[in-house]
């Protein structure tokens, strides 16, 4: 109004001063300034536009009354968008900021029905150079986090020197896990931080990465553990099977191949190479090399390639990573393995004890503290750390019987008292292990593991 006033009333010499000394009036009148976001640049979908719709998605259920909401193709959740004209307000480092969700009608001609869409947001100008950037930033972030927690997680395993891939679907949380609830939640407790860490990471001068080292008998856990923990981080998992490797530097780039925000898993690392004797794999000389592959085997990675993976140079090359290692034998790997700040944490996944059978009983049998019969729970509690037996045997027990509690809670006595006298007669050695014809000083380190739990409560970072 005020300028087609001017423009008619003001000689054309003055309308541009005239112009200029409003502008820069109703400027300092206006506190705020706007930023349109819009949801093409014209040709290309505009990344920032997607961010802002998911972030403001994740809290505008709760603080809106008029939502529209979608759900994404291969998504598991839905997603709330804001109405037209609609605004949502926000706070960032302190500072209050408003969003409005802006649709308006194409004028376009090709397309007469199509909508434009965008995001208007409004900061005050002494706020804007300190947060605009940080807060854009913080914004991509978060919505980078949104769609990795929406979508599948994903298994890669390797196969002909790059990454194949496949859903992954693993129902084993830690809920799901049988194992000591104290252990279980400093577990929680360390993935939590490591997650929480960057700040930390990046002050101490430490790259961002963890390793743990699970270890323990067969059937105790510890793959459901690293689907627990992928479940628990919505991280996807690199399963590294290194007998499909040949040389450290295709373990290298494998390495440079996968992404942040994952794990990096290599199961029985005792089987995969033979890291135990180290001073054979280091001294491999190429003609050794070659005199592998001409008969069959051509494996020549070695201890310290492995190392350069988890700890070199390279192993820094994403970040959020997380390294776990398995093995049925922690006695066969080579101390350079095992020795402190290599992996972070050796948790030792034990047979069961009663906590982690309450856990598997109310699990499959929907059984809680107070349904089991005093004399029964007293029984269990008793039996359980002479049988020796792992949460695998005992699934199958209650999988079993899972129709008829009390028949699945019977048997299971009588499967785990056999076991004991089994046990107390053969002087500790496990059945299976006499099964399978595994040498007796194994047997005895089995049963010495079983007994030593408690030793290892002591060590920090040793479960
Ligand atoms: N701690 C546990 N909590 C819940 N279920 C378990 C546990 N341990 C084993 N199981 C059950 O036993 C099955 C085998 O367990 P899992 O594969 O995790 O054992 P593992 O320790 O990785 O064995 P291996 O050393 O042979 O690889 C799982 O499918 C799971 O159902
Ligand atoms: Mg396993």
């Amino acid at each position: 109004f005020c300028q087609t006033l001017l423009q008619s009333v003001l000689p054309p010499e003055l309308r541009f001063a005239c112009f200029r000394f409003l502008k820069h009036a109703l400027g300092c009148y206006y506190s705020y300034c706007y930023f349109e976001i819009t949801d093409t640049d014209g040709l290309n979908t505009n990344e920032l536009y997607d961010a802002v719709q998911l972030y403001l998605s994740s809290f505008a259920s709760t603080s809106c009354s008029r939502l529209s909401l979608s759900r994404v193709c291969n998504s598991s959740s839905t997603t709330f968008v804001l109405s037209n004209n609609d605004c949502i307000a926000d706070v960032f480092g302190g500072v209050s900021v408003q969003w409005k969700h802006v649709v308006t009608q194409s004028q376009s001609q090709a397309s007469p029905r199509a909508e434009k869409r965008s995001f208007t947001l409004r900061i005050r100008k002494c706020d804007r150079d300190r947060i605009l950037d940080s807060y854009l930033d913080y914004i991509m972030d978060k919505a980078n986090d949104i769609r990795r927690e929406n979508r599948e997680r994903l298994l890669y395993t390797n196969s002909h020197g790059g990454w194949r891939k496949v859903p992954f679907k693993h129902p084993s949380t830690f809920d799901t896990l049988a194992m000591d609830p104290e252990r279980k939640r400093d577990i929680m407790e360390d993935l939590r931080d490591f997650m929480a860490g960057k700040a930390f990471y990046q002050r101490t001068g430490r790259a961002w990465k963890r390793g743990y080292l699970l270890y323990g008998p067969p059937g105790t856990g510890k793959s459901s553990m690293i689907a627990a923990m992928a479940n628990f981080l919505g991280y996807d998992i690199y399963d590294l099977e290194l007998t499909k490797v040949h040389s450290n530097s295709e373990l290298r780039e494998l390495l440079m191949n996968t992404s942040s925000k994952s794990i990096i898993v290599i199961e029985d690392i005792d089987c995969s190479v033979n890291l135990s004797k180290r001073l054979k794999a280091e001294q491999a000389t190429p003609r050794r090399a070659a005199h592998g592959r001409k008969h069959g085997n051509n494996n020549t990675i070695t201890l310290s390639g492995l190392l350069n993976f988890t700890d070199g140079l390279w192993s820094c090359c994403g970040s959020e990573r997380i390294f776990v290692f398995t093995s049925n034998h922690i006695e066969k790997l080579d101390p350079a393995l095992l020795r402190s700040g290599r992996m972070d944490m050796h948790i030792y996944m034990s047979y069961c004890s009663y906590p982690a059978l309450k856990i598997l009983l109310k699990n499959y049998l929907e059984y809680e503290d107070k349904d089991l019969g005093e004399a029964a729970a007293s029984s269990l509690q008793e039996t359980i750390e002479r049988a020796k037996m792992t949460p695998a045997d005992i699934s199958e027990v209650l999988i079993k019987n899972r129709r008829n509690k009390e028949k699945a809670v019977s048997e299971l006595l009588m499967v785990l008292k056999a076991r004991a006298e089994r046990n107390e007669k053969y002087g500790g050695m496990r059945e299976d292990c006499e099964l399978n014809g595994v040498e007796e000083e194994e047997q005895e380190k089995w049963a010495l593991d079983g007994s030593e739990e408690g030793s290892h409560d002591d060590d920090d970072s040793c479960y």
